[in-house]
């Protein structure tokens, strides 16, 4: 197939999630088995404003598949935000003689695509990359199992000490709005209760369980980082209800951003590169790729929303495992 576009643009954007240089390798793969020229954008937007291009190949990219990060580095851009940072933007698309783009990040940085197809009109696809896994139109973003395993290993570590000293336990996973890292290392640990943004009633549970709690076992709570209630407000109203269990608090943070992705995310990278790279060789624009029910699928920017909701499966686990 002969295909109009000549030069593909790529950036990584947002947080960085395991499994963007799988990503990047199947990218650089499909865009040389037809012939057309890869450049990366250095962070994310932030490099598109400022001009920042490098070239790539799959050799380059063969080599380093493997590691979490991004060899492109990423940003959070605040000057994309701007119309003026739009603006440039832009022209470094023209400059550059950028044919095509492809984003791989979070709902911010589809968004960010969404402002610069209003002002130009270069065609582009997203590749859903975020440890939140907080995106419609796919099962699992990229970084999102990788995220999961390096908590459920923590988590695994918590609880030898915790069962040493009979104590009470409070997790805090990552999920800005999410509670899908939550729930799933949470589920994948045994953890006596888990707070998640999506659910009003986990509260509820963990306060009846912990209330009359009085055993020589270990118990463990997992409180998602965007739950309403912060892990301080948690750790005071198990307080209030029982005074004398012994509480101690560990916030993951950042670990579990890092880290080699695990199988799950280097085929879903691969998956996805190609898909998104073949997309816009066949003319589509405006679409994420991702993967619904195990089988490719292309969805419109537009429709995009944040998932915000955990399906009735996965609730009511948590509430025959917590409840
Ligand atoms: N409404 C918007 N208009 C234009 N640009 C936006 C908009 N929202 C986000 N962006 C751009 O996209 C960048 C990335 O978004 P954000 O920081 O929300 O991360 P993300 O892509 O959602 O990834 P993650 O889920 O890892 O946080 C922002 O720093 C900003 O430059
Ligand atoms: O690294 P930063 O910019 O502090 O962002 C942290 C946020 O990014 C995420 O890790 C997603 O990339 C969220 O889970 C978290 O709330």
């Amino acid at each position: 197939m002969v295909s109009k576009i000549k030069h593909i643009g790529i950036f990584t954007s947002g947080g960085d999630a395991p499994g963007m240089n799988a990503a990047l390798f199947a990218v650089a793969k499909t865009a040389e088995s037809y012939g057309i020229k890869l450049s990366g954008i250095r962070r994310g937007f932030e490099g598109l404003i400022d001009n920042d291009l490098i070239p790539l190949n799959s050799r380059q990219l063969q080599r380093i598949m493997h590691l979490g990060g991004t060899l492109l580095k990423t940003a959070r851009s605040d000057r994309f935000m701007t119309a003026l940072g739009q603006q440039k933007a832009l022209r470094t698309v023209q400059k550059n003689n950028l044919d095509a783009l492809i984003a791989i990040g979070g709902d911010g940085t589809f968004r960010g695509m969404l402002s610069l197809a209003n002002i130009g009109n270069t065609p582009f696809i997203g590749i859903p990359g975020t440890i939140d896994n907080d995106i419609t139109g796919t099962d699992y973003t990229l970084g999102f199992d990788s995220a999961v395993n390096t908590a459920i290993k923590c988590i695994d570590n918590i609880r030898d000490t915790a069962e040493s000293h009979n104590r009470v336990f409070l997790v805090e996973v990552m999920g800005r709005d999410s509670g899908y890292i939550g729930i799933y290392s949470g589920l994948s640990c045994g953890a006596d209760s888990i707070l998640i943004p999506e659910s009003d009633e986990d509260i509820t549970y963990l306060l009846n369980k912990i209330k009359n709690y009085d055993s020589e076992d270990a118990f463990i709570v997992v409180v998602a980082e965007g739950d309403a209630l912060r892990v301080e407000e948690v750790m005071s109203q198990i307080r209030n209800v029982n005074p004398h269990i012994e509480l101690r608090v560990a916030k993951l943070g950042h670990i579990q951003r890092g880290g080699n992705p695990s199988a799950q995310d280097r085929m879903l990278g691969i998956r996805l590169g190609v898909l998104a790279t073949t997309a816009l060789i066949e003319g589509e624009s405006g679409k994420i790729a991702g993967f619904c029910n195990n089988k490719p699928s292309l969805s419109p920017f537009e429709g995009l929303v944040k998932k915000h909701l955990i399906n009735t499966e996965l609730k009511d686990l948590l509430t025959l495992f917590c409840g």
